[in-house]
């Protein structure tokens, strides 16, 4: 059997499938103290027999395999899991070998492998919720080095006359400040839930991340963009970021059909359990080869 944690700022997500990744049990654990919540993860795969496991965590995360804090959370300002060896744990209760790697270069994956992604050698997965973060996979490989990318992070072209100083604790204005749920709370007074299609604010956030994936699209050209979270969860976004996208790249580069490019989740809420069970799988089969 694999084991999968799909680790979240707010919940864990944990399944066990069989050998062809069909999902058997799937259970999904807040997010408190590690103390609370890894004792609820052990009660969960402690029912199982596993072969091998897949972990996609928050972060940041260190995944150098060279580092000594390798598999450490490292520095989150959820500040009980701050420097805590996550890797370590699940390694000692279970003794089975571990991929490990961010939530959504998990996610990334996830896609890649059976989702919006299938068939391709390269996407990004850019989740924008709570937070904004971005994974990806490349020539087959998950995106990480020295340490991963934070895609969330990088910075736009300010608006005119947009004045709002952004949410980001350590950027403001970054795009995680400009347009992640909370930001778009702050700007508007209420939920992103709660906003008419009609509403102006939609052509900012759509400009914001355009210019984003721009970047993302000049630094990486992978073949597809998949968009998730619960922001993106407004189907109408889809449409505005093809706009701002084709206005802010300018010709300048060639990219695939927009709708084909720049689009939703294969999987829905699932890709990351999925990537994270098929890192499992490949996990065990690097080992035997
Ligand atoms: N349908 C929606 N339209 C607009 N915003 C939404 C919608 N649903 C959720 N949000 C916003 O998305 C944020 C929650 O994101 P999400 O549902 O992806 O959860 P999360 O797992 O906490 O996020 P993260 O992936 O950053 O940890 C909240 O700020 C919420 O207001
Ligand atoms: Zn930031």
């Amino acid at each position: 059997m694999f084991g999968a944690i799909e680790a979240g700022g707010t919940k864990f997500v944990c399944a066990v499938s069989d050998e062809k990744l069909e999902i058997i049990e799937k259970v999904s654990i807040p997010t408190e103290t590690p103390d609370v919540t890894m004792a609820a993860v052990f009660g969960f795969f402690d029912q199982y027999e596993l072969k091998s496991m897949g972990v996609g965590s928050f972060g940041p995360i260190d995944v150098n395999e060279k580092s000594d804090t390798y598999g450490y959370i490292t520095s989150t300002p959820k500040i009980k899991w701050q420097n805590y060896n996550f890797l370590g744990a699940l390694k000692t209760r279970y003794g089975v070998p571990i991929a490990w790697t961010t939530d959504v270069n998990a996610a990334a994956y996830g896609e890649l492998t059976y989702g919006a992604g299938k068939g391709k050698q390269s996407c990004i997965y850019l989740t924008i919720g709570t937070g904004v973060g971005g994974g990806g996979v490349v020539n087959g490989q998950l995106l990480q080095g020295f340490g991963h990318p934070e895609m969330g992070h990088i910075r736009v072209t300010r608006l005119e006359g947009d004045t709002f100083s952004g949410v980001c604790p350590y950027h403001g204005d970054c795009v995680e400040g400009l347009v992640s749920g909370p930001a778009l709370e702050k700007r508007t007074g209420q939920k992103g839930q709660t906003l008419a299609e009609d509403d102006p604010v939609w052509k900012i956030q759509a400009n914001y991340i355009a210019q984003a994936l721009m970047n993302y699209t000049l630094v990486l050209s992978p073949e597809a963009i998949i968009l998730g979270g619960g922001v993106m969860q407004q189907a109408h976004l889809f449409s505005l970021i093809h706009e701002e996208f084709e206005k802010v790249i300018n010709g300048y580069v060639s990219y695939p059909e927009l709708d084909k490019y720049i689009l939703p989740t294969g999987l829905g809420s699932n890709s990351g359990i999925i990537g994270c069970l098929q890192l499992a799988k490949e996990k065990l089969e690097s080992l035997s080869n």
